[in-house]
């Protein structure tokens, strides 16, 4: 499972969290402007707009799961198995192979608007990268600070819908996980009043029952709910350590503890990672599941002209401040 979200303070920022029983080895990755992307049926995409983002690298190859690129649009990739449904090669038609579809959208679009008017002549290919890295079931969340959208390819063809909320988890299709929110109206972050029956004495005994009825667990369509309720209520200060906190605690609210989520053979999923871009400055935070600490890495501090994706591994380990350490200093510890 995973969760991706927006979020919109003095700049706009871009997030999921990465759900699974285990890592792909994934990194930080800044794929510059002069990279050229191999496409499978297409000629390369050798100029393009640079972007930072999560991905394992094939090789040399960048295989993203979420990025933003330089114009501060932003694209993730979600498990949406039984759904995913992946077309042939038509003539007539952009034929992207499904991993290369964020290198295509992100490496051409300086936003949504433009997105939409590739998507109006593509075809999502089912070319799997190699025998190794078999076609992965997604469907994708794109945004800018203006807007954000759902992008799923299905039976019936590709589908683009509006996504008002900027949130997205996993099954069921996406229609339907908006339809859900009708369920929830009623939820409130004031306190509640008793409108279940004149007749009887009921009042608030906690702080908090505005929102009683907020589902609870881990299934995506219950994160959805939970995550749309915290971000369309989250209210935090505009500068960047605000909201870049700010946005962990949305997401927090989604984050899997190992033990909680059985897999068949003993597994169990865990949020692997978080991240929080800030599509503005190109600035990718992430924290881990063992790494509580904020890591950032700063797109503009790498050479964008260049012709070769810079990674880095994702730092792992609490790092822990002992705060009295020895009188008068702090140390940090891992
Ligand atoms: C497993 C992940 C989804 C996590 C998730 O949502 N878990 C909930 C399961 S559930 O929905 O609750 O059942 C997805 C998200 C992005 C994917 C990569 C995209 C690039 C590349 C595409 C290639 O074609 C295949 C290899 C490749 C590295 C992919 C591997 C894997 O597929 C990744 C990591």
């Amino acid at each position: 499972m995973c969760t991706a979200a927006t979020y919109r303070s003095q700049d706009f920022y871009f997030g999921r969290t990465f759900d699974y029983e285990f890592n792909y080895g994934e990194e930080v990755t800044v794929t510059p402007r002069n990279y050229p992307f191999p496409l499978r049926h297409q000629n390369a995409l050798t100029e393009h707009y640079a972007m930072i983002g999560i991905a394992h690298m094939a090789g040399d190859y960048p295989l993203y799961y979420d990025a933003v690129n330089e114009k501060g649009l932003g694209m993730a990739g979600l498990n949406f198995p039984g759904n995913a449904v992946y077309s042939k090669v038509q003539t007539g038609k952009d034929n992207i192979a499904q991993f290369e579809f964020i290198p295509w959208i992100l490496g051409q679009c300086a936003n949504v608007q433009e997105a939409r008017v590739l998507l109006s002549h593509i075809n999502l290919v089912d070319t799997p990268f190699n025998e190794k890295y078999p076609v992965s079931p997604l469907h994708w969340i794109l945004a800018d600070k203006e807007e954000a959208i759902t992008i799923e390819s299905v039976q019936e063809g590709l589908k683009i819908y509006d996504n008002p909320v900027g949130v997205l988890t996993n099954n069921p299709p996406f229609p339907i996980q908006m339809f859900r929110l009708n369920d929830y109206m009623s939820l409130s972050s004031e306190s509640p009043t008793n409108r279940f029956s004149a007749d009887l004495k009921l009042k608030p005994y906690s702080r908090g029952m505005g929102a009683m009825g907020l589902p609870g667990d881990l299934s995506s369509a219950s994160r959805f709910v939970r995550v749309a309720f915290t971000k369309m209520n989250s209210l935090s200060g505009l500068s960047e350590s605000e909201s870049v906190s700010q946005f962990f605690h949305i997401l927090g609210n989604v984050d899997q503890t190992r033990g909680c989520c059985q897999l068949d053979k003993g597994e169990y999923e865990i949020t692997i990672y978080t991240s929080c871009c800030n599509a503005d400055r190109g600035i990718y935070y992430y924290t881990t599941y063992e790494n509580h600490q904020i890591t950032a890495v700063d797109m503009y501090r790498e050479n964008l002209d260049s012709d070769r994706p810079v990674h880095y591994p994702l730092v792992q380990g609490e790092h822990i401040l002992l705060q009295n350490a020895a009188a008068g200093s702090a140390e940090e510890n891992q």
